[in-house]
């Protein structure tokens, strides 16, 4: 490393990430990973490493966009942590390098005037909220019915957070219903939110009659059950990124069409998908490249594992607000 790399910490991101042009980027890195085209994106699934003694895990996930000029890996490490813990469950640090020198030789000028080198580390746990919560906003902006009056979050934590966000900033809900385990949990996320929502006291009164569901929790045994779900609904499921962890039950899985961020990330690792049997339709980015349909008007469930591509539209994103911010300053 010729020099300290840039650090942009999570206050610095929160102030340069917003959702209006975050979507449109990563709508695009969407359509990009599912063209297949290896000068577009080149993603491999995430590789895994289990930390078994803190009951989590570390996912290590490499981007390179050619075209783009963008090379990111995100190291993130996710946890089961037990309810009452106030570690967070969910950790993640994004670093950019120069695709042409590593990280050594192509500096830019306004990195030079700073002394710094080229490499670009930054918090990504605010980065990993936001762009999970964007991607399942885009999912439901795809597949859900255009009258959608109702939005049930199950869940309470971090991701529920920025997912409540992101759909009352791009859709107009007139009910917003949210449940916990734990009542504690519902309580301090309506008192956190800005705009009104129901705390609801079972996770079935919460679904019943939504036509948008979001599942952000962190348990590992079905918590929404096709008997409950509105014929027609459209389901972001967030949680169980493991391959022996569910959020949806067999019922669900197999009566909805499944659409997926990556086919191989769910085939390698989403219990929901591997443990029911269920068919990937299609990725979101096969809809946005019009290559397989929105089945609107069908149940439907989009199975987010996260991937890397999203990591690095993002951190370019931010990295670019920063350096305009650095250069006027
Ligand atoms: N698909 C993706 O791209 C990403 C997925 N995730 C996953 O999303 C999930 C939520 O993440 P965060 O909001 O950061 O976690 P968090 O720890 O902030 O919140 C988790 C929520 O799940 C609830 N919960 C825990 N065990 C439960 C159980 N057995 N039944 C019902 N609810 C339970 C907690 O009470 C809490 O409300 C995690 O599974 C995480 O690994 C996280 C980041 C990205
Ligand atoms: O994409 C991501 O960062 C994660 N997916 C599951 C846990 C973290």
């Amino acid at each position: 490393m010729a020099g300290p790399p840039a650090v942009i910490w999570e206050r610095e991101v929160e102030g340069l990430l917003r959702y209006r042009e975050l979507v449109p980027r990563l709508e695009e890195a969407l359509g990009k990973f599912s063209s297949r085209d290896p000068a577009e994106v080149i993603q491999p699934v995430r590789t895994t490493v289990p930390l078994q003694k803190h009951h989590g895990f570390m996912g290590l996930m490499p981007t390179y966009m050619e075209n783009k000029g963008v090379l990111c890996a995100k190291f993130v490490c996710f946890y089961k942590r037990e309810d009452g813990s106030n570690l967070p469950s969910t950790q993640a640090t994004v670093v950019l390098l120069d695709p042409e020198y590593g990280n050594v030789k192509a500096v830019r000028k306004t990195l030079l005037n700073t002394g710094r080198d080229p490499l670009k580390v930054m918090d990504g746990e605010l980065i990993t909220r936001m762009r999970t919560a964007a991607v399942s906003a885009i999912s439901a902006k795809l597949l859900m019915c255009p009258e959608a009056e109702v939005l049930a979050i199950l869940g309470t934590g971090a991701q529920a957070m920025s997912h409540y966000n992101v759909f009352t900033e791009m859709f107009s809900f007139k009910e917003v219903r949210v449940w916990s385990r734990t009542g504690q949990g519902s309580e301090r996320f309506c008192r956190s939110v800005s705009g009104p929502v129901t705390a609801c006291v079972s996770a079935e009164e919460a679904v019943r009659g939504a036509d948008v569901i979001v599942t952000v929790t962190r348990c590992t045994e079905p918590v929404l059950f096709g008997q409950w779900v509105k014929p027609g609904a459209h389901v972001a499921a967030v949680g169980a990124c493991r391959p022996t962890w569910r959020e949806l039950d067999d019922v669900l899985m197999k009566e909805a069409v499944v659409y997926a961020d990556s086919r191989e990330g769910a085939l390698t690792e989403s219990g929901d998908v591997i443990l029911s049997g269920a068919e990937v339709f299609a990725e979101l980015g096969d809809v946005i490249n019009g290559t397989k349909p929105a089945l609107r008007e069908k149940t439907t469930v989009f199975k987010s594992l996260g991937m890397g591509v999203e990591d690095a539209v993002s951190a370019q994103l931010v990295f670019d607000q920063w350096e305009a911010k650095s250069c006027k300053s």
